[in-house]
């Protein structure tokens, strides 16, 4: 209980990171993994990828069973501190406006420029047959 209280900065995580150990943050919690790393039943790879950052997307986007859930707790070291998780929120709104905006942009590309390939194409085709007759 009383590990549960420390808090960490993003700047204290990755120093010790640096310093061989391996932290990364799930929702706001800081875990230890390297304990773990040859225990992961997805690999090292993706810890070490996420060491001394946020993993909480990519963890999510595994769809990581309750087990897993509840085997996290274990190598749980702390919490991140209150000022960087108002700067994770941030990024991560950012990020998914980047990311609608991006496609917005393509698809309002997309959406003129194939009717007018199709009307060409279209009225090149009729001309040819009428032109035929
Ligand atoms: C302390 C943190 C973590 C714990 C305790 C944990 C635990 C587990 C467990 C038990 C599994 C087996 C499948 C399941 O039960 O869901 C698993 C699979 C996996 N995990 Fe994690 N994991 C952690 C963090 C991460 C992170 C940060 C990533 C980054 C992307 C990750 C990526 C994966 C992948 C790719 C698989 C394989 C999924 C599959 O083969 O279908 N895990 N993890």
């Amino acid at each position: 209980m009383a590990e549960e209280a420390v808090v960490f900065t993003f700047e204290e995580i990755k120093q010790l990171t640096d310093n061989k150990r391996n932290l990364l943050v799930i929702h706001n919690g800081v875990y230890d993994v390297a304990e773990f790393l040859n225990e992961h039943p997805g690999g090292e790879e993706v810890l070490l990828e996420h060491a001394g950052k946020d993993a909480t997307e990519n963890f999510e986007d595994v769809g990581h069973s309750t087990d897993a859930r509840e085997m996290m707790a274990k190598y749980k070291i702390g919490e991140l501190a209150e000022s960087d998780r108002k700067a994770l929120e941030k990024e991560e709104k950012s990020r998914v406006a980047d990311s609608s905006s991006n496609s917005d942009n393509s698809s309002s590309w997309k959406s003129w420029i194939i009717p007018i390939i199709l009307g060409l194409v279209g009225t090149f085709i009729l001309k040819s047959y009428l032109l035929k007759q």
